[in-house]
């Protein structure tokens, strides 16, 4: 069932307005870049169930799937560059208003008129920085860490969660939402997000010892830049800062949800 049959009028006029708004560049990069990742993710899901079926134990699942894990979820850093675009554009129209460039203006009007994705950057920035530090910095980093459980946990939930993001977001721009798909998109997060948060600090927790012990990443003194920098504790004030802004990217989605789901739309006021 495609999602604008089942919610009538309102809905409608949303996916009318987001088809004036979202350029064809945009909208095929989008294409491209959401069916690349759904892939991706994909490959990620069917090497992991492979491996767990040949070697019945998760032990070195990790170091199989490490390198498109890291491919994959580096690759997301665009995402904030999707979200940035449109800033950009925002910041050279006011520059070009204050000195009255009247083509700069039209132009920036142009790209943020057709901005790329509507979503924030600070949200997205601090969804993706956190996984690609727990992949590079944690994950990555510290060996020994590699075979715990908690590694399978986050690296499980993530790829689910991707799945459905992505195919999300492809089949939306095609205009052919499976309603399914949809609501996997706007449910499941809400058991899925506290699962990987749970993942992610029981690794970060796990490697601590080892950091302590190695040294690693930190810079004592004396030192010729007489700067002192801790990775152990630094990673401890990572843990802390899950606890304020964790409940921001879950309510965040939550807000995301009713509006989606439950039909609190704000129609622009050109309708
Ligand atoms: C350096 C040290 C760092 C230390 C950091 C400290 C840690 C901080 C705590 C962080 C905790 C994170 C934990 C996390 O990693 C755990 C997990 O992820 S577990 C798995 C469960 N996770 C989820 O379910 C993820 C949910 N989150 C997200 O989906 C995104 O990350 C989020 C940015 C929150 C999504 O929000 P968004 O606003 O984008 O929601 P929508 O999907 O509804 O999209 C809004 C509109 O934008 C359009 N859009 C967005 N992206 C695309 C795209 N790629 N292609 C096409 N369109 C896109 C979308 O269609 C919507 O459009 P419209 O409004 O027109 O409908």
């Amino acid at each position: 069932m495609a999602s604008g049959e089942e919610d009538g009028t309102v809905e409608e006029k949303e996916t009318n307005n987001k088809k004036r708004t979202k350029g064809a560049i945009a909208t095929a990069w989008l294409t491209f870049y959401n069916i690349a990742m759904t892939a991706g993710w994909l490959v990620l899901a069917v090497a992991m169930v492979r491996y767990y079926l040949q070697k019945g134990t998760h032990k070195g699942l990790y170091r199989n799937i490490a390198r498109t894990l890291k491919f994959f979820q580096t690759f997301a850093l665009l995402e904030v560059g999707h979200c940035a675009i449109g800033m950009y554009c925002i910041l050279k129209c006011y520059i070009s208003i204050s000195l009255q460039i009247y083509k700069e203006i039209s132009r920036y009007y142009f790209w943020c008129a057709k901005g790329i994705v509507r979503t924030s950057v600070i949200v997205t920035g601090v969804q993706v920085c956190s996984r690609i530090f727990m992949v590079w910095f944690v994950t990555n980093s510290i060996r020994q860490i590699q075979n715990e459980e908690s590694v399978i946990l986050f690296v499980v939930v993530w790829t689910i969660t991707e799945i459905t993001r992505y195919s999300f977001y492809t089949f939306n721009l095609l205009n052919h939402l499976p309603y399914f798909i949809k609501w996997a998109r706007y449910n499941m997060f809400i058991v899925m997000y506290p699962l990987g948060v749970i993942g992610e600090l029981l690794t970060i927790h796990a490697s601590l010892p080892y950091v302590r012990r190695s040294g690693m990443y930190s810079l004592r003194l004396p030192n010729k830049y007489n700067v002192s920098f801790d990775y152990y504790y630094f990673l401890i004030i990572v843990m802390l800062s899950y606890i304020p802004l964790f409940p921001q990217l879950y309510f965040h989605m939550l807000r995301q949800r009713r509006r989606v789901l439950h039909g609190e739309i704000v129609v622009e006021k050109d309708e």
